[in-house]
């Protein structure tokens, strides 16, 4: 086992099968070893404890029963990948505008055998046009500020499917600020923070739910959520 005793820990301590602990590290090593740069990560047991154990932990204290997931600005798949191994009767899209990225993720999928993960290369306020009120779920991991990376996932949601925004402790001034506004106006409720920590940091997912239509103009065009974001500028 190339893990530390930290990373077989997590993985001995949640019950995950062993088929599926190999697919874990099998895509943690493909993830730091793809030929173009997918993680600044290069270290396996570092990669695996930021990118793997930070995707499960928070979803391991959380029911699922929904069938459709999305994950905007998955990047080199994460969350979206760690996820499909762990969830396999849940459908998972992974959406990134970088196509060197895209073009990894298929590899990925066809490596680790994954029928539940499907890829899209697009930026994600082009992606909703065509996907609104599709998803029972919605994630979203080092992206962008809370407001903004609401933009871009609730459209996508079903009235009543939730959205997880990964974060950290800068959480707290950053939902007064901005992600207060933006709830409201995206017509979501936060319903749940889930505390959790990795060896040298606190982390949270913070659970919204969809409580009603999302207003028509959501997302607004290519880089608007960005460059005049709903909490407001800084
Ligand atoms: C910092 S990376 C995070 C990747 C991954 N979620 C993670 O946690 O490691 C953000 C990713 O989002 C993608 N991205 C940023 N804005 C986007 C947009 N509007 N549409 C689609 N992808 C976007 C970037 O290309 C990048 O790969």
């Amino acid at each position: 086992m190339i893990l530390n005793k930290n990373n077989v820990n997590f993985l001995q301590s949640y019950d995950i099968p062993k088929e599926k602990q190999e697919k874990l590290i099998e895509y943690t090593k493909m993830l730091i070893e793809y030929k173009s740069n997918l993680t600044s990560i290069k270290d396996i047991n570092k990669a695996f404890e930021y990118h793997i154990i930070d995707s499960l932990t928070p979803f391991l204290k959380i029911t699922l029963n929904g069938k459709r997931f999305v994950d905007v600005g998955t990047g080199g798949g994460v969350p979206g990948i760690p996820l499909a191994i762990c969830y396999p009767d849940i459908n998972f899209f992974l959406v990134e505008s970088i196509k060197k990225k895209t073009n990894a993720l298929k590899i990925f999928k066809d490596v680790l055998n994954l029928d539940n993960v499907f890829i899209f290369n697009s930026r994600i306020e082009e992606f909703a046009n065509n996907h609104k009120d599709e998803f029972d779920y919605g994630t979203c991991r080092a992206l962008a500020r809370a407001d903004v990376a609401l933009e871009y996932t609730v459209p996508l949601i079903k009235k009543f499917g939730k959205v997880f925004l990964y974060k950290g402790p800068a959480f707290k001034e950053e939902e007064k600020l901005f992600a207060d506004k933006a709830s409201q106006i995206l017509k979501v409720i936060q319903k749940k923070i889930i505390e959790y920590s990795l060896s040298d940091k606190k982390r949270f997912l913070i659970e919204y739910e969809k409580y009603d239509e999302t207003p028509n103009k959501y997302p607004r065009k290519t880089g608007i959520p960005l460059k005049r974001p709903l909490g407001g500028k800084i």
